[in-house]
């Protein structure tokens, strides 16, 4: 009997998914739909999984008997469904976080900061349908923060959120890379979302998702949590 290894496509030869994926599991790291795999990246690989996404996206489309070959208006939708998935609404899974510059909180500011409302837009993971919706960030420094440009925490936002979600664990990512970039001694994240997979398909209900992520003094403190919740414009309901 042929040896397994003979049978193996030889690394070169893989398609780039299998390659990526190789050196991803040789690191012993995850890859789900919402974890950046930028690192596992090498140069040229995001134009060959452009190329194989529109290969599957073809066969999805021909699949759905829809006729691509003389279909003036589906002829390039596997190719613009590649390139919006990877380089647009799911970018975050392929590209480096944004460069975020962190200057020290020279005057030791230690009041109650809050940025929002952030627009974000992501997709489910259940049924890569759009979520829509926004955020709001508190932020309590103290003398150890790190302040960074306001723009930056639209921008983190964004990359954490172009990646197949589900909004508790966005939410967690969110807070995660602030407290990691920030350090302050507590922060507060909100986040109201429309889900498109229940507006459009499935049960078609208009209730939106509110969720929170709460570190730090927000946990401990009572009131701050409540003067954060008090300064929230969230939306007003009919
Ligand atoms: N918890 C959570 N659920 C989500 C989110 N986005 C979408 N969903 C839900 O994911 C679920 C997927 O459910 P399944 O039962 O596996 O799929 P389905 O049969 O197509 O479900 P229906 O949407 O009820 O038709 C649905 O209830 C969606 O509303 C999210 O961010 N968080």
């Amino acid at each position: 009997m042929a040896d397994k290894e003979d049978n193996a496509i030889p690394a070169e030869h893989a398609p780039a998914s299998v390659r990526i994926r190789q050196r991803i599991e040789r690191a012993r790291k995850r890859f789900h739909a919402n974890d950046n795999i930028a690192d596992f990246l090498e140069p040229g690989d995001l134009d060959a999984l452009l190329a194989e996404v529109e290969e599957g996206m073809r066969t999805v489309l021909q699949s759905l008997v829809i006729d691509i070959d003389n279909d003036h208006n589906t002829r390039d939708t596997a190719r613009r469904v590649a390139k919006m998935y990877l380089t647009e609404v799911f970018a975050g899974r392929y590209v480096a976080p944004p460069a975020v510059t962190e200057f020290p909180n020279a005057e030791s500011l230690n009041e109650l900061m809050i940025v929002g409302p952030i627009t974000v837009r992501s997709a489910c993971s259940h049924h890569f349908c759009p979520i829509m919706g926004r955020l709001w960030i508190g932020l309590m420094p103290n003398e150890h923060s790190n302040l960074i440009g306001l723009s930056k925490y639209a921008r983190l936002a964004e990359w954490i959120m172009s990646r197949p979600q589900i909004q508790e664990e966005a939410i967690a990512q969110i807070a995660e890379i602030l407290m990691s970039k920030v350090s302050p001694d507590g922060l507060a994240v909100v986040m109201e979302a429309d889900h498109f997979c229940m507006h459009w398909r499935g049960v078609k209900d208009e209730a939106v998702m509110i969720n929170s992520a709460m570190r730090g003094s927000f946990l401990k403190d009572h009131t701050l949590r409540s003067e954060f919740l008090a300064l929230l414009n969230l939306r007003k309901r009919d």
